[in-house]
Parts: C-alpha cells; sequence; structure tokens
C-alpha cells in the first residue's frame, strides 16, 4: 500500500487512569490537549479519479464526533476501556474503520512527548 495520507485533530479532555498504584500521577483525574492522527491508505489502482487515498474534507465527520463526544468531556464518563491513550487508538480505529475503509492506523498523544498507535 504505497500511498498514506494523514491528518490530525485536537481536542481537549479530563481522565484518571485506574489500575494504578494510588500514589501514581494518572490515578488522580487530570487532563490532556490531545492531538488524533488518522492514517489512510490505498494502493495505486485504488486512488480516486482525481488522485485521492480520500478527500481531506471527509474527515470532518470525524471532527464533528470529536467536538460533540469527546472535546471537553471526562473521558471515563465516555469510554468502557480505561482511557489510556493506547486503549483510544484501538477504539478510535475500530469505530471509524467502519466509516473510513481505508483507515490503517489511529495515533493519540496526551502530550508533546508521546504518541501510542493503534495498526491491526
Ligand atoms: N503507555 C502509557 N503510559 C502512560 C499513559 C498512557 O496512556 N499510556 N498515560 C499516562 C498519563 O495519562 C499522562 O499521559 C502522563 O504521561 P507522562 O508522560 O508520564 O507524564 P508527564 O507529561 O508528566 O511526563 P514528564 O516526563 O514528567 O514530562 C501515563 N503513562
Ligand atoms: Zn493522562
Amino acid at each position: 500500500m504505497p500511498f498514506r495520507i494523514t491528518k490530525k485533530f485536537e481536542f481537549s479532555a479530563s481522565h484518571r487512569l485506574a489500575g494504578l498504584a494510588p500514589d501514581h500521577q494518572c490515578a488522580r483525574m487530570h487532563g490532556h490537549n490531545y492531538i488524533v492522527e488518522l492514517e489512510l491508505g490505498a494502493d495505486e489502482a485504488d486512488l480516486s479519479p482525481v488522485g485521492f487515498v480520500r478527500d481531506y474534507g471527509d474527515l470532518s465527520a470525524f471532527k464533528n464526533w470529536l467536538d460533540n463526544y469527546l472535546d471537553h468531556r471526562h473521558l471515563n464518563d465516555v469510554m468502557d476501556d480505561n482511557p489510556t491513550a493506547e486503549n483510544m487508538a484501538a477504539w478510535i480505529y475500530r469505530t471509524w474503520s467502519k466509516e473510513f475503509f481505508e483507515l490503517t492506523c489511529v495515533r493519540v498523544s496526551e502530550t508533546p512527548k508521546t504518541w501510542a498507535e493503534y495498526r491491526p
């Protein structure tokens, strides 16, 4: 699959991580300015006649979902799984690969130094 496109999205949310030692900083409620990156891929034969893997503009549906369901929310109230960056990446992939069949990877950043990705 030689063609890959990516687009970044941002939202802010709070969370606390279960299962950690009580004195772990992430066991306490805190917030992040999250960055989510979607990666979509295609073979040359599957590019649109224009030459797109998919129009970046089509991803506005994902932005609307982030704005409506995750932005300024408490992620523990939204997700069934512990809201780690890894679990978020997998959850977003499983949810959005139904809409975007070209989706190859979801990456989630909680801080400027960290990224988690789900690439099945
Ligand atoms: N593998 C993971 N490790 C951690 C996650 C995670 O989702 N996956 N999450 C957290 C915290 O929620 C938060 O992201 C804190 O991250 P961390 O880099 O440990 O915190 P700091 O920004 O304070 O790190 P400094 O190195 O002190 O700058 C923790 N771990
Ligand atoms: Zn955190």
